[in-house]
C-alpha cells in the first residue's frame, strides 16, 4: 500500500481499496449481436461451438498426397483438385495426389502438402523436387480451437478482435452485462456554457466535455446533468433525481473547503460519504459515496484535477460495475529527460510526452507547466509520471514509472 506522509490524507490505493470492496457486478444480463457488442462486457464464459479448422485443409497452393506413398523418385499421378469450397470427394488411393489450393480440404488419405513452387506437373504425372516432410503446410482439424474449449472468459471487455473470433465461429449474439447508467453533472454559479458570452466573474464550463466523451469511451450510457449553481436547494434536486435514475452520480467542482463547496454536505444528507481527500496530486479533494442505490464520485472542479481523479479512481469504479476482470496493470518505466523538483507528501501525476531518444530508449518530458486548471497539459501529453508521496527530487536521466494514455 502507498505510503503516505501526510495524515490527514488517504493513499490512492487505499481509497480505490475501500471503494471497490463494495462495488459488485450489476446483475442484469441481455444478449445480443456480436456486432453490437463491442467494449461490452461477456457476463457469461463462451465456450467454442466447433473445432476450428472445422475440417483438415491446405496451408499452401500445391499439391495434397500421402507422405506413405512418397518414393525415391517422389513422383505421383495427379487425378484432380481440391478447391477451397469444392472439395475432392474421393478417397486418394496409394500414389495418387491432387491439386490443391489454400483453404481447401485435404481428400481423405492426404495427410501432406507440397507447394507449386517445389513440384512440377506434366500431363498426369507430378514430380516434386524438394524433400517431403510428413504432414507439412496442412493445417489438421481443431488445431487452433477444440469444441467445447472456453475461448473467452466471463468478465471479458470485448474488442473487435473478439467479434471477429465470435463471428468466424458462427456465433450471432453473446451475453453481456447490462451498461451502468452515471449522470455526470457540473457545480458552480461561475459556469457557463460554451456559446454564450461571459459575464465578469464567469468561466466557460469545460469538464463536462472530457468527462462525457470518457464516460462514452468507458462503454457506460451517460446522462448528461447540465451544470448546477452553488445553491443548496438546486443541488439537492439534481442529486436527488440523479440518484433516482443512475447506477453512478459524479459531480466536478464544489468539493474541497470553500463556503460554496457544497457538494459534500449534500452526500451526508441525501446519503454517505465514505472517502474524501487523498494524497494525489492533482485531485486532493476527491470525494466518494453512496447516494441511495447509486455510487458518488466527486470529482474536484479544476480542469485537470477532474481529468486526473476520474481515470484513476472513477474508471476502475464503473469498470468493476460493469463486471469487467481486472488485470494486473503493466509496469512501464522510461528514462526521465528533466528532473523533477517537489513537495513531498502526495503522489503526483506528471503530464509528460513519450518519446524514444536516438539509441530508442523510451524516454519521458514532463510538460512545463502542470497547474491543475492547465488542460493543455493533459491535451499535450501522452503519459502520466508517476511520483511516489515521499519522492521530493528526482534526477535527470533515472528510471520513472509511467502510465501511457490509452488514447
Ligand atoms: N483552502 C483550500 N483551498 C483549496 C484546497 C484546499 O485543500 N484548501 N484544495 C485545492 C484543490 S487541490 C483543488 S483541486 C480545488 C478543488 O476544489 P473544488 O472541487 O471545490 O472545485 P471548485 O472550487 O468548484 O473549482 C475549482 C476551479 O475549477 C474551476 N471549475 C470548476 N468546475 C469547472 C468546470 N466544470 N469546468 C471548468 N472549470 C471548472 C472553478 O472555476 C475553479 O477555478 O480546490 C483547491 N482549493
Ligand atoms: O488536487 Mo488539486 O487537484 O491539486 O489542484
Amino acid at each position: 500500500m502507498q505510503h503516505c506522509d501526510n495524515p490527514n490524507l488517504q493513499s490512492l490505493d487505499a481509497a480505490l481499496q475501500v471503494m471497490l470492496a463494495n462495488i459488485h457486478p450489476l446483475k442484469d444480463q441481455e444478449v445480443i449481436t456480436v456486432l453490437d457488442a463491442d467494449q461490452r462486457v461477456l457476463s457469461e464464459d463462451v465456450l467454442c461451438p466447433m473445432d476450428v479448422p472445422p475440417a483438415t485443409n491446405s496451408a499452401m497452393d500445391g499439391f495434397a498426397l500421402r507422405y506413405a506413398d512418397t518414393t525415391d523418385t517422389r513422383t505421383f499421378e495427379h487425378v484432380g483438385q481440391s478447391l477451397a469450397g469444392h472439395p475432392y470427394n474421393t478417397p486418394l488411393l496409394p500414389g495418387q495426389c491432387v491439386t490443391i489450393t489454400t483453404g481447401a480440404l485435404l481428400p481423405e488419405g492426404a495427410d501432406t502438402v507440397v507447394m507449386v513452387e517445389n513440384a512440377s506437373l506434366s500431363g498426369t504425372t507430378l514430380r516434386c523436387t524438394e524433400a517431403i516432410q510428413p504432414g507439412q503446410h496442412v493445417r489438421p482439424q481443431g488445431d487452433d480451437l477444440q469444441k467445447g474449449q472456453r475461448i473467452l472468459a466471463k468478465g471479458r471487455r470485448l474488442n473487435p478482435a473478439d467479434l471477429a473470433m465470435l463471428a468466424s465461429l458462427g456465433l450471432a449474439t453473446v451475453s453481456v452485462y447490462r451498461k451502468p447508467r452515471v449522470t455526470v453533472l457540473a457545480t458552480g454559479d461561475e459556469l457557463v456554457a460554451p456559446g454564450s458570452p461571459l459575464a465578469p466573474g464567469q468561466i466557460y464550463e469545460s469538464n463536462r466535455s472530457a468527462l462525457i466523451p470518457l464516460l462514452n469511451r468507458a462503454g457506460v450510457d451517460v446522462i448528461d446533468g447540465g451544470i448546477i449553481g452553488d445553491d443548496a436547494t438546486a443541488l439537492r434536486n439534481a442529486l436527488q433525481s440523479a440518484m433516482s435514475d443512475s447506477d453512478v452520480v459524479i459531480s466536478c467542482g464544489g468539493v474541497s473547503v470553500g463556503q460554496a463547496d457544497l457538494v459534500k454536505e449534500m452526500v451526508r444528507e441525501l446519503g454517505e460519504l465514505y472517502v474524501w481527500k487523498l494524497a494525489i496530486k492533482p485531485g486532493k479533494p476527491f470525494a466518494f459515496g453512496k447516494l441511495g442505490n447509486a455510487w458518488f464520485c466527486g470529482l474536484p472542479g479544476n480542469p485537470v484535477s477532474s481529468y486526473v481523479t476520474f481515470e484513476q479512481l472513477v474508471l476502475p469504479v464503473l469498470n468493476t460495475l460493469a463486471g469487467q476482470s481486472q488485470w494486473p496493470p503493466l509496469n512501464w518505466t522510461a528514462r526521465l529527460v528533466t528532473p523533477i523538483n517537489r513537495r513531498a507528501g502526495r503522489q503526483e501525476f506528471v503530464r509528460a510526452r513519450l518519446h524514444n531518444d536516438e539509441q530508442g530508449n523510451l524516454c519521458a518530458t514532463p510538460l512545463p507547466k502542470q497547474g491543475s486548471g492547465i488542460m493543455h497539459s493533459i491535451a499535450n501529453a501522452n503519459c502520466y509520471i508517476v511520483i511516489d508521496a515521499d519522492v521530493t527530487h528526482v534526477e535527470a536521466g533515472s528510471q520513472v514509472n509511467i502510465q501511457p494514455f490509452s488514447r
